[in-house]
Parts: structure tokens; C-alpha cells; sequence
């Protein structure tokens, strides 16, 4: 059933098809009664009224269930538009010209072919017009009687009403679901798959923001790289997947040991990186020791003897700085650092004024 329903969301056109739809079977319904207007009072014969109430009230379920069903619902409901046209033309010579209901119907067609297929619908949908006519004409002669008296301006007035508001709803939808879409794909081109974090691009984007911001308005803030100790061997020992969800789990631990205000990305491999506005590198070593503690208490059910831990650089921001990559490097330089004096610690890169490489506290022996 599952499976069905994904086959056939995949099928190109299908959600086109149900937008179609609503306003099919209700501008028929309303249309009905503009065509009857006129064929009131006119001995018509019978299966002319049934040809219309057949066309008006079971064609849009039928067209549906066609388009639905086929392999290309696109492709199907494109025809079945030109149906309309065809079929469009036949009652408009049928109704032998009469004005207001002609002029209404030929610009609702040129609405729907404008929407289903562009100019180049509405010029196939004006041709098929022409031959809708020209069955017309076969059947019943040439008939031109354009006078719309009160009668057929009163049985106009429901299409008129109920069509354009119809497609307004039709198209407030599709305006709000694009919009959700949007959305949707403004926060997957931001974020990295695996973690749910930031991912590089996005992330750089937002160190150059901060950085600037710091600049303008001589604030603090700190800047951190963090990596997986010895991630190669836990791939080597406990495989990829286990790789994954060491990576995973730690993005996790990232997101819920930051303040709201801080922005986390992952860098590339095993690499993630923060911005912690508004904190010097005190309060940012006081926020990742905590995080390092709950990495370093980490257990995975698949690998039990599986321990991580993370080595960290931290670089202040410094108004000397030349731009936002220099702050990178410095954090980075920090980051190495920590692995040289053995990893599992977080190191505090140098305030550019004295040279000296500051280390965590907590740094184990
Ligand atoms: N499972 C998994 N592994 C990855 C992913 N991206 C990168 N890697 C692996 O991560 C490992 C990173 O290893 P290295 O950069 O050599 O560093 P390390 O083994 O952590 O050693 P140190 O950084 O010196 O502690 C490489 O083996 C990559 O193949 C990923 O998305 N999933």
C-alpha cells in the first residue's frame, strides 16, 4: 500500500492534477447553467441535455480518475484540457454566439490552457475551438444569435461568482505550499545531512556576519574548532556505520550542551566548529569542558569499549585581526595544538599580543 502510494507520488504531474481538479468540477457544475440559460425554452433534443449534464457533472470525476491512473498524469490532464477546449467551442456554437456566456467561457478556457501549457496552449486550445464549432455546425447548422437578455445574465452570474473564487483559493494554496517548499529547501541547502547541524558553506557564512559584527560593534566573541580524536581508528575497529553514529551522537551532544545563540556547524570529516557570540574564550572553555565531559561519557550499545573524546582550539575574537579566515586560522592553530600535547583537551590560542599557547585546566595529565 505504502509502496503504492510512493510510486505514485512520484509520477510527474500528479499534484497537478489534483489542483486541476477542484476547479474543473466546480467551473462545470456553475457552467451548466449558462449553457442551459440559453438552451432553455429552445427545443433542444433530449440527448443534447443529457450531452451536457454528462459533460458538466461526470467528466471531472472521469478526467480525474483517467489522469490519476495514468503513467503520466501530466501528459493526460494536458489532453483532457484540450478536451475542455474542444468541447468549449461545441457549446458555444451550440448556444449560437450568444455574448456574455461566449465571451466568459472562451476566457475561462484561455485561463486554464494559459495555466496548463503556457501561449502555446492557448493557441492549440483555440484551434480545438474552432473544431468544436465546426461539430456544432454539422450537427444542428449555423446559428448566430449574440442577444444575452436578463435570463441569461442571471444564469451566468453563478460562474462568474464561484469560478475565480475557486482558482483565488486554488492559487492561495499553491502560494502557501510554496512557501512551505521554500523553506524546506533554504534549511537542507543550510544543513549537513548527517548531523543536523550547519553545514561548511552556511557556516562560513555565518563566522563572516559575526566577525563583522564583533568589528562594528567591538563586542566579544569566540570561536571554536572541535575534532574527534582518532576517528580513523574507531571507522577501522567499529566500521563506518558505528563511524556515523559516533558523529551523529556527538552533533547531538553539541546542539544540546550550546546556548541558543551559538552556531554550530560541522566543518568537513570529523570536524565541527562553533561561534559563541557575546562569549570571551573564559566562558567559551567553561561551555565546551562541559561538552568534552559529556563526549567523554558517551557509550554505543553496538560498540561498548568505545570511548570519544574531542580535541578543541579557541580563538577570541581580536579587533588586529586581518578578517574572518585569520580568526579560523588562529582557532585552528589552537586545535593543533591540542592534538601535539596529546588530545582529549581543549587549548585557548594566543592573545596576539603575548604569543603564549594558554591550556584547559581540565586538561587530563
Ligand atoms: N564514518 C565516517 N567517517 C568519516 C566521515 N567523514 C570523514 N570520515 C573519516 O574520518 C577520518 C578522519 O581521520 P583523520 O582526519 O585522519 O583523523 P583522526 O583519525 O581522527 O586522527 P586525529 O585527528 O589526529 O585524532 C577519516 O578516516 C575519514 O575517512 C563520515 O561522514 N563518516
Amino acid at each position: 500500500m505504502n509502496e503504492r502510494r510512493s510510486r505514485n507520488s512520484a509520477k510527474p504531474g500528479l499534484s497537478f492534477v489534483r489542483r486541476a481538479f477542484l476547479p474543473r468540477a466546480i467551473g462545470l457544475a456553475v457552467g451548466f447553467f449558462a449553457v442551459a440559460g440559453v438552451l432553455w425554452g429552445r427545443a433542444e433534443p433530449l440527448w443534447l441535455w443529457g450531452l451536457l449534464a454528462l459533460y458538466c457533472y461526470v467528466w471531472p470525476l472521469v478526467a480525474y480518475r483517467i489522469a490519476i491512473r495514468s503513467a503520466a498524469p501530466y501528459a493526460a490532464e494536458q489532453r483532457h484540457v484540450l478536451l475542455d477546449s474542444l468541447m468549449g467551442g461545441f457549446w458555444i456554437a451550440t448556444i449560437q454566439f450568444n455574448v456574455l456566456p461566449t465571451v466568459m467561457l472562451l476566457s475561462m478556457l484561455a485561463m486554464n490552457n494559459t495555466a496548463t501549457g503556457g501561449a502555446r496552449f492557448v493557441g492549440l486550445g483555440f484551434l480545438l475551438q474552432l473544431v468544436g464549432m465546426g461539430l456544432s455546425v454539422l450537427l444542428f447548422g449555423f446559428g448566430f444569435s449574440p442577444q444575452t437578455t436578463q435570463q441569461h445574465v442571471y444564469a451566468c452570474i453563478p460562474m462568474l461568482v464561484v469560478h475565480p473564487l475557486t482558482i483565488g483559493l486554488v492559487l492561495y494554496r499553491l502560494a502557501i505550499q510554496l512557501g512551505k517548499h521554500k523553506k524546506a529547501l533554504r534549511e537542507l541547502s543550510r544543513t549537513d545531512s548527517l548531523t543536523r547541524l550547519f553545514n561548511r558553506g552556511y557556516w562560513k557564512d555565518c563566522l563572516q556576519i559575526e566577525f563583522d559584527h564583533c568589528r562594528q560593534a567591538r563586542q566579544m566573541a569566540s570561536l571554536a574548532l572541535i575534532d574527534v580524536d582518532n576517528f580513523k581508528a574507531t571507522n577501522d575497529q567499529h566500521g563506518h556505520v558505528t563511524g556515523d553514529s559516533v558523529l551523529r551522537t556527538v552533533g547531538e551532544r553539541i546542539r544540546q550542551s550550546l546556548r541558543s545563540e551559538d552556531l554550530a556547524g560541522r566543518y568537513g570529516g570529523d570536524e565541527f566548529c562553533i561561534v559563541l557570540p557575546h562569549a570571551d574564550p573564559a566562558l567559551a572553555q567553561e561551555i565546551l569542558e562541559r561538552l568534552r565531559g559529556e563526549v567523554a561519557g558517551l557509550r554505543f550499545a553496538e560498540a561498548p569499549d568505545l570511548r570519544v573524546s574531542l580535541s578543541i582550539g579557541v580563538a577570541g575574537f581580536d579587533p588586529r585581526l586581518a578578517d574572518a579566515t585569520a580568526w579560523l586560522r588562529a582557532a585552528d592553530h589552537a586545535l593543533y595544538e591540542a592534538k601535539r600535547l596529546g588530545r582529549n583537551r581543549i587549548v585557548l590560542a594566543p592573545a596576539e599580543d603575548d604569543g603564549t599557547v594558554r591550556m584547559s585546566d581540565s586538561a587530563p595529565a
